[in-house]
């Protein structure tokens, strides 16, 4: 599992350290960290030495680490240009690059035009204008000269000094022009801004240097599973299992208008491994589902009726009297339901956390209005984690809220951010996947609830469980996405195929703990 920071946060543990005196060791850690991994991406592509790089330096202490990296190449048989973005930049990270000999540009209006055209054609660029100081997207002449690169075009590594400048390290906003990387070299902590929103898209690969701060940082901000998690996480049949004990979903989804949902809500749910599920709906869908999914138990009937361990409600479940009835019903339980699209407008006031919603942004913006509390849906694109919790706040719900990268925020505020999807999953019928997968984790898990530790990591705290399975859910779904893009275009129902191999490879012994 991944822990990330606020660049506010890691600013604030720096501040020890600086006040004794460090802050030029912590600079010169950050520099070397830099020109090694910078070199190293000169390495795979035919050596540093002779090499064309450019360094972007701002006014700041970001540009000085940009500089200082830039010197350590330049020693390393470079040909190393700093453009400098400001009129203010820091003086002995410039000496120390003039020392070694690197060549430097004041960015002008006059030098504009010819600084974008070495930019576009350095071999590698350390983007240095901005870090965890910036203030809003890059302004000015560093704006100009971003927008002149971006229409160029880059034919070099772009690898971002702690952030891709104009990103903001806490939330991953951006405004205006970005130099997207192909790698991120960020110090002393990952910071949130670069796995989440805009920040994540322009960060390309991230790797974090330590730089010694260690136990001065604070509780993370966020959380990111990787797929070694997963096998933490998933309820694995034991021997004495039986279909009742392994978990059964009850699933209320579909409609005369939109039966397909249910298909592929049903079948992901199936292939991520589940005793049984029940299924609920009127009968044009019941006849579908027996025919497409034989195994799966399925009746007109009610809520109170059907004995299951979770719910699944909403998938193409619009103006249906009977599945809107069903859908109150399960929410109302007391059993873990996972509440998405037509289900999402009937959610009372507040519920718990076992109550798991599954919004876009544009359904979050509905479920904000609904409760007086208008906000823009392109705001909340601009800040998923910041309305993930406020809404699983608002609730007490735990708030999984779909998009680029996927956050889930528990009602008591700890938040899972996954960027494991591929855009081709963004296609009709997806979510509807991504929902049997969460119902079919949430029944299996409600199940064995007591006889293993489904649910929980080490290092977050137990009423986050709902939302560390729905991570998984989300992860899973990711990679599942990205197996069958591996192919083209993504059909949605072809997914669940793609679901059962994730899980089979995921659920393998770590390669280090194989027997020889
Ligand atoms: N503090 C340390 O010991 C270490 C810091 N490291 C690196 O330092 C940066 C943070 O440095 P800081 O000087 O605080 O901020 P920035 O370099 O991001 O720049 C602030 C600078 O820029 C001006 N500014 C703010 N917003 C804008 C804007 N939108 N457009 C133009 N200019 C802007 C502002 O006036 C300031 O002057 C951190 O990211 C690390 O890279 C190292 O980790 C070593 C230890
Ligand atoms: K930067």
């Amino acid at each position: 599992m991944l822990s990330a920071y606020t660049g506010s946060s890691v600013r604030a543990a720096e501040s020890p350290l600086l006040e004794a005196g460090l802050g030029d060791e912590l600079m010169q850690r950050a520099a070397h960290g830099l020109a090694q991994a910078a070199a190293g991406e000169l390495s795979a592509t035919g050596g540093t030495y002779g090499r064309s790089v450019v360094v972007l330096a701002g006014s700041g202490n970001n540009g000085g680490d940009a500089l200082y990296a830039g010197a350590r190449l330049q020693q390393r048989g470079t040909g190393t240009t700093a453009v400098l973005t400001s009129e203010r930049v820091h003086a002995p990270a410039l000496a120390a690059f003039c020392a070694a000999g690197g060549r430097v540009v004041a960015l002008s209006d006059s030098t504009l035009d010819s600084a974008a055209a070495r930019v576009s054609a350095a071999d590698l660029i350390l983007d240095g204008i901005l870090g965890t100081g910036g203030v809003g997207g890059l302004r000015g002449l560093a704006a100009a000269l971003i927008e002149r690169v971006n229409a160029r075009g880059t034919v070099g590594t772009v690898v971002a000094c702690d952030v891709p400048s104009g990103v903001n390290a806490d939330t991953g906003e951006a405004t205006g022009h970005l130099l997207s990387a192909d790698l991120t070299i960020t110090f002393g902590a990952l910071k949130s801004g670069l796995l989440i929103g805009a920040g994540a898209r322009a960060a390309g690969r991230v790797a974090t240097i330590d730089i010694g701060l260690g136990e001065t940082l604070p509780e993370p901000d966020l959380y990111s599973l990787e797929p070694a998690d997963f096998r933490h996480l998933y309820a694995q049949p034991q021997p004495a299992d039986h279909k009742y004990s392994r978990g059964v979903l009850g699933i209320a989804a579909g409609s005369a208008m939109y039966p397909g949902a249910a298909v592929l809500a049903t079948g992901a749910a199936l292939a991520t491994g589940v005793g049984m599920i029940r299924f609920l709906g009127p009968e044009r869908v019941t006849a579908l589902i027996n025919t497409v999914h034989p195994e799966v138990v399925c009746s007109q009937g009610s809520v109170s009726d059907s004995h299951v361990q979770a719910w699944l409600v909403g998938p193409g479940a619009t103006e249906d009297p009977g599945q809107r009835q069903r859908a109150r019903e399960a929410i109302s339980s007391g059993l873990p339901t996972i509440v998405d699209a037509g289900a999402l407008p009937l959610l009372p006031d507040t519920v718990g956390a076992h109550v798991i919603l599954t919004p876009h942004a544009g359904e979050l913006a509905a479920l904000f209005e609904r409760r007086g509390d208008a906000v823009d849906r392109t705001a909340i694109e601009a800040d998923p984690a910041g309305f993930a919790r406020r809404a699983a706040q608002a609730t007490g719900a735990t708030v999984l809220l779909k998009g680029y990268t996927t956050v889930v925020a528990a009602s008591t505020g700890e938040t899972f951010v996954q960027a494991n999807a591929t855009p081709w999953l963004a296609t009709a019928g997806s979510g509807d996947t991504l929902a049997g997968i969460l119902g079919a984790l949430v029944a299996t898990h409600a199940a064995n609830a007591t006889n293993n530790d489904a649910g929980s990591l080490p290092g977050v705290p137990p009423p986050a469980r709902w939302a560390v399975l729905a991570a998984a859910g989300a992860l899973l779904h990711g990679l599942a996405g990205r197996r069958a893009a591996k192919r083209g275009p993504i059909v949605v129902s072809g997914l669940p195929r793609h679901i059962g191999r994730v899980i089979h490879d995921l659920l393998q012994d770590p390669p280090s703990t194989q027997p020889q």
